[in-house]
C-alpha cells in the first residue's frame, strides 16, 4: 500500500512555550530548532513574532539558523502582526506564515465580540495580506473544536479561495473526542468544494488527555499536518506528543495510511534537551521518552523479553534514541534476570546453591530498596560468599538503642561455631555499642585499623557498605558488609573480617607487619 506523507508541524517552540514557565531564550530556540531540523520535523513555528522583540529575534534566529525545515511564525488575523511575522522570517530559507481568528460562537462573541461574517471578512483580509508578502500561508480557525461545522465549511472555503494553503483545525481547549473530531475533518474534506486545493492540519490539546487520540483520528478521515510539541508541551495540559503521533503511525503501519519523514532516533536527545531547557521534567511512565518506557522491572516480563524482546515490547529502545532498554533490578524481578545482569557482570557463581543464596539476599534487600544497582549487586556477592564460607561466626540478631542524652547500646546474638551466645555493651555511638558487644563475646585480641562506611549508590534508600580492617599478630584482614542499615552493615563487615581472620583464607600483609 503507497502512503501519504504525513507532515510533521513541531510547535514546542511556540504552543510549548506558552507553557507557564516554559519560556525560552533566542539561543535556547536555536539549539531546540536545529534539533528538530536534524530530526526531520517538516515545519517548526519558532515563535509569535509580533509578541515581543525578543521573540520576534527568537523567530528570525531559528529562520537564519534553520535551513531544510520550513520555519513559521503565528500572527492573528491582523496585517500589523502579519507583517512583522514576514519581517522576522525575511531569512528564512523557507518560510510560512500561520495567521488565526477564532470560529466558536462563545470566542466571536465574548473574546473578538465580532459578528461571525466580519471574522470571515477578516480572516479572508488576513490570508491575502500574508500571501502578498509570502507564499506558504496556513489559516487556522481557533477553538475548531466548538465551532458549528457549517459556518468551519464556509469561513475554510473563503480562507482557501483568499490562498491559504493549510488548513488547520484546532480543538484548541482539549475538548473534542476521536469519533466526533474525526468525522468533522471528514465533513470538512467532502462539503469544501476547494477542500482538494489545501492541507488539513490538526491541532490538539490535551485538557481531557486525548490530543494524540484525536489527531490520530483525524488522520484517518483524512488530515495530512499534525501540530505537535516534544515531550507535548503546550499550554494548560500541553499539546499532541510528537513523539508518540511519529511513533504510532510507524509502529501501526498496517492502520494508519501515512508516513513521516522524522528520523526517530533523534526523539529522546531531543527530548532531554527540551526537557533541561524548560525544567519541565518528563514523567517516568512517559510513552517512549519517559525513564522507564522501556523498563522492565517485573520477573515474568524480564524471562519473556530476555527469551524474545517483542514479547513486552513493541518498539525498539534503540530507534528513538535510547542507549538499551533496561532491566531494572527490584522486588518483582526473577531469577532470570538477576542470573543475566550477574553475568553481564562477570559474576559466576560455582554452585547453584550459591546462587539460590545470593537470589534470597537479592530479594531481602529488594523489599528494603527500591531500585537494586550494579554495586548493590557487588555487594551482595561478597554478603552470598561470606553466608556460603564455612563460618565461625555468624550474626544471629542485633538491636541497637540510640537516643539523645543517653548512652548508646547494642544487644546482639551471635552464633559462635553453631552454638548462639547473647550479650549487651553499651558504646560511645551506636557502631562501637555493637563492636563492644561482638568482642566481649568472641575476644579476638585484634586491633581495628580501618573503619569506612560508603553509600553504594545514591538517595536515602542506598545500601552503606562498610570496609572493616583487622590486625592481629602482623596478620591483616579486611572484611565487607552491606545493608541498608549502617549498623548492621558494620555488624557484618566487622564478623566477616573475624570470620576471615579465624578462618582459612585470611590475609597476611607481605611484610607480614603492619598496614
Ligand atoms: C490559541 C492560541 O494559542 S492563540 C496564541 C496565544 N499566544 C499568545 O497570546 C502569546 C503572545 N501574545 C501576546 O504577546 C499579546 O497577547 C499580543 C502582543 C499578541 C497582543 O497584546 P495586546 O495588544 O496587549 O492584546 P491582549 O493580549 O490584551 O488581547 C488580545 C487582543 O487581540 C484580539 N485577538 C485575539 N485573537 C485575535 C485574532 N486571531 N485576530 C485578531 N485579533 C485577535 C483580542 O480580541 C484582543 O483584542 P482587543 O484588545 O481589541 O480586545
Ligand atoms: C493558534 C492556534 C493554532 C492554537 O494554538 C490553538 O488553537 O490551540
Ligand atoms: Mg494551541
Amino acid at each position: 500500500m503507497s502512503k501519504d506523507a504525513l507532515i510533521i508541524f513541531d510547535t514546542t517552540l511556540r504552543d510549548g512555550e506558552q507553557s507557564p514557565g516554559a519560556s525560552m531564550t533566542k539561543d535556547e530556540k536555536v539549539r531546540i530548532a536545529k534539533m528538530l531540523e536534524k530530526m526531520r520535523v517538516d515545519v517548526i513555528e519558532a515563535g509569535f513574532a509580533i509578541a515581543s522583540p525578543g521573540d520576534f529575534d527568537a523567530v528570525k534566529a531559528v529562520a537564519e539558523a534553520v535551513q531544510t525545515s520550513r520555519v513559521c511564525s503565528l500572527a492573528r488575523a491582523l496585517e500589523k502582526d502579519i507583517q512583522v511575522a514576514a519581517e522576522a522570517l525575511q531569512p528564512a530559507a523557507l518560510g510560512r506564515i500561520h495567521t488565526f481568528i477564532a470560529t466558536s460562537p462563545i470566542h466571536m462573541q465574548y473574546k473578538l465580540q465580532m459578528q461571525p461574517e466580519q471574522v470571515i471578512e477578516q480572516a479572508v483580509h488576513a490570508v491575502k495580506t500574508a500571501r502578498n508578502l509570502i507564499d506558504d500561508v496556513e489559516f487556522s480557525c481557533e477553538d475548531a473544536g466548538r465551532s458549528e461545522i457549517d459556518f468551519l465549511c464556509r469561513i475554510v472555503e473563503a480562507a482557501i479561495a483568499a490562498g491559504a494553503r493549510t488548513i488547520n483545525i484546532p480543538d484548541t481547549v482539549g475538548y473534542a473526542s476521536p469519533e466526533q473530531f474525526g468525522h468533522t475533518i471528514e465533513q470538512l474534506i467532502t462539503r469544501i468544494p476547494n477542500a482538494d486545493q489545501a492541507i488539513f492540519s490538526v491541532h490538539c490539546h490535551n485538557d481531557l488527555g486525548l490530543a494524540v487520540a484525536n489527531s490520530l483520528a483525524a488522520v484517518l478521515k483524512g488530515a495530512r499536518q499534525v501540530e505537535c510539541t516534544i515531550n507535548g508541551l503546550g499550554e494548560r495540559a500541553g499539546n499532541a506528543a510528537l513523539e508518540e503521533i511519529v511513533m504510532a503511525v510507524r509502529t501501526r503501519a498496517d492502520i494508519y495510511p501515512v508516513e513521516t519523514r522524522i528520523d526517530p532516533v533523534h526523539i529522546v536527545p531531543t527530548s532531554r534537551t527540551v526537557s533541561t531547557i524548560t525544567g519541565f521534567a518528563v514523567q517516568p511512565n512517559k510513552a517512549i521518552v519517559g525513564k522507564n518506557a522501556f523498563a522492565h522491572e517485573s520477573g515474568i516480563h524480564q524471562d519473556g523479553v530476555l527469551k524474545h524482546r517483542e514479547t513486552y515490547e513493541i518498539m525498539r529502545a534503540q530507534d528513538v534514541g535510547w542507549h538499551t532498554n533496561a532491566i531494572v533490578l527490584g522486588k518483582h524481578s526473577g531469577r532470570n534476570a538477576f542470573r543475566t545482569r550477574l553475568q553481564e557482570l562477570g559474576i559466576h557463581f560455582e554452585t547453584e546453591s550459591e546462587l539460590n543464596t545470593a537470589f534470597t539476599l537479592f530479594k531481602q534487600l529488594a523489599d528494603k530498596k527500591h531500585e537494586i544497582y550494579d554495586e548493590d549487586l557487588q555487594a551482595l556477592v561478597t554478603d552470598t560468599r561470606a553466608a556460603n564460607a564455612a563460618e565461625h561466626f555468624k550474626l544471629i540478631t542485633l538491636e541497637v538503642q540510640s537516643k539523645t542524652g543517653e548512652i548508646p547500646e547494642a544487644k546482639l546474638t551471635l552464633s559462635i561455631e553453631g552454638q548462639e551466645k547473647s550479650v549487651s555493651a553499651q558504646g560511645s555511638g551506636p557502631v562501637d555499642a555493637v563492636y563492644k558487644a561482638i568482642e566481649t563475646l568472641v575476644d579476638s585480641q585484634a586491633s581495628l585499623e580501618l573503619y569506612s562506611v560508603n553509600a553504594i549508590t545514591s538517595g536515602t534508600d542506598s545500601q552503606g557498605e562498610v570496609t572493616v580492617r583487622l590486625e592481629k599478630g602482623g596478620r591483616i584482614v579486611n572484611g565487607l558488609g552491606a545493608d541498608t542499615d549502617i549498623v548492621i552493615a558494620s555488624a557484618k563487615a566487622y564478623i566477616n573480617a573475624l570470620n576471615a581472620l579465624f578462618g582459612a583464607h585470611e590475609r597476611t600483609h607481605p611484610q607480614g607487619t603492619g598496614v
